[in-house]
């Protein structure tokens, strides 16, 4: 059995972004990112900060966790980071809550395939934007979305683009354009990641999401689109592990 990087496990709470928005689900979240997005709101997984925080776990020893904290109130798991798409033999996580009887789904970049990814329910891409400061390389990526689709995984994989500005709108509509095939979100950034007032983050991002609706709208590149905000950080604001 192998042993994973974990920073965080939680929940039971509600998926607050992307393609099973709502969803009651719990959370794993692993250590290490091949990424430095500008704006990374999970920045303690790769910045060093919770460096003595990281838990080497085996899949059991997560499941236990899980299970210790959400009890029988959960049936979905959702596995973010970081990018646990780094974790080659993380297929025995991913086995091993599918055979407990949960839906398993994950948060990743588009950086590196693995091919446990067939196995996800809900399979979240989030290529990243100008703003970031971050560069995709779209061999890669073209060469995961071919992946998915051959292996008929297409209706389980969503893109979801973060928009701060509208460079990062130019990029949207190029990834969608793209990949038409795959379920497109856009979801508003968090710029505020230092503010500790809920209330003013809340009205921050309620504002980027009028913004962002707007620009949708006004766009015949983005029809077939869903656009929503981060609905943990709108309720909690910037707290972790909620
Ligand atoms: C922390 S990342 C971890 C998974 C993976 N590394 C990725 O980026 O897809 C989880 C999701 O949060 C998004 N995200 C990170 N920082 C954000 C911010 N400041 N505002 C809005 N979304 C953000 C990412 O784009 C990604 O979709
Ligand atoms: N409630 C909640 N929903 C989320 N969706 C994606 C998250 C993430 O950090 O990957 C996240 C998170 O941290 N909390
Ligand atoms: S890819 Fe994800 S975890 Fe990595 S730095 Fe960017 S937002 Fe953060
Ligand atoms: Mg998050």
């Amino acid at each position: 059995m192998h042993k994973f990087p974990v920073l965080e496990i939680f929940g039971p709470t509600i998926q607050g972004e992307g393609m099973v928005v709502g969803r009651k689900t719990m959370f794993v979240r692993t250590a290490g990112c091949d990424y430095s997005c500008a704006w990374c709101d999970s920045a303690f997984t790769w910045d060093g900060s919770a460096k003595d925080d990281i838990r080497k776990m085996t899949a059991e020893a997560i499941y236990t966790s899980l299970h210790e904290k959400g009890g029988d109130y959960f049936d979905h798991v959702t596995i973010s980071g970081g990018n646990p798409a780094l974790l080659k033999h993380l297929h025995e996580l991913v086995d091993l809550l599918q055979e407990k009887g949960c839906e398993i789904a994950l948060e990743t970049q588009g950086s590196v395939w693995q091919d446990w990814f067939n196995a996800i329910d809900d399979l979240t891409i989030s290529p990243k934007p100008p703003s970031s400061r971050m560069s995709t390389n779209w061999d890669k990526l073209d060469d995961i979305v071919n992946r998915l689709e051959h292996a008929g995984r297409s209706s389980h994989t969503s893109l979801k683009v973060v928009v701060f500005n509208e460079e990062d709108i130019d990029f949207a509509k190029m990834v969608h354009k793209r990949y038409p095939q795959l379920a497109f979100f856009l979801q508003v950034g968090n710029e505020d990641l230092q503010e500790t007032n809920d209330q003013q983050l809340a009205m921050k991002l309620l504002q980027q999401y009028e913004w962002l609706i707007d620009q949708v709208m006004q766009s015949s590149e983005l029809n077939h689109v869903r656009v929503l905000p981060q609905v943990h950080a709108l309720l909690w604001g910037n707290k972790r592990g909620v």
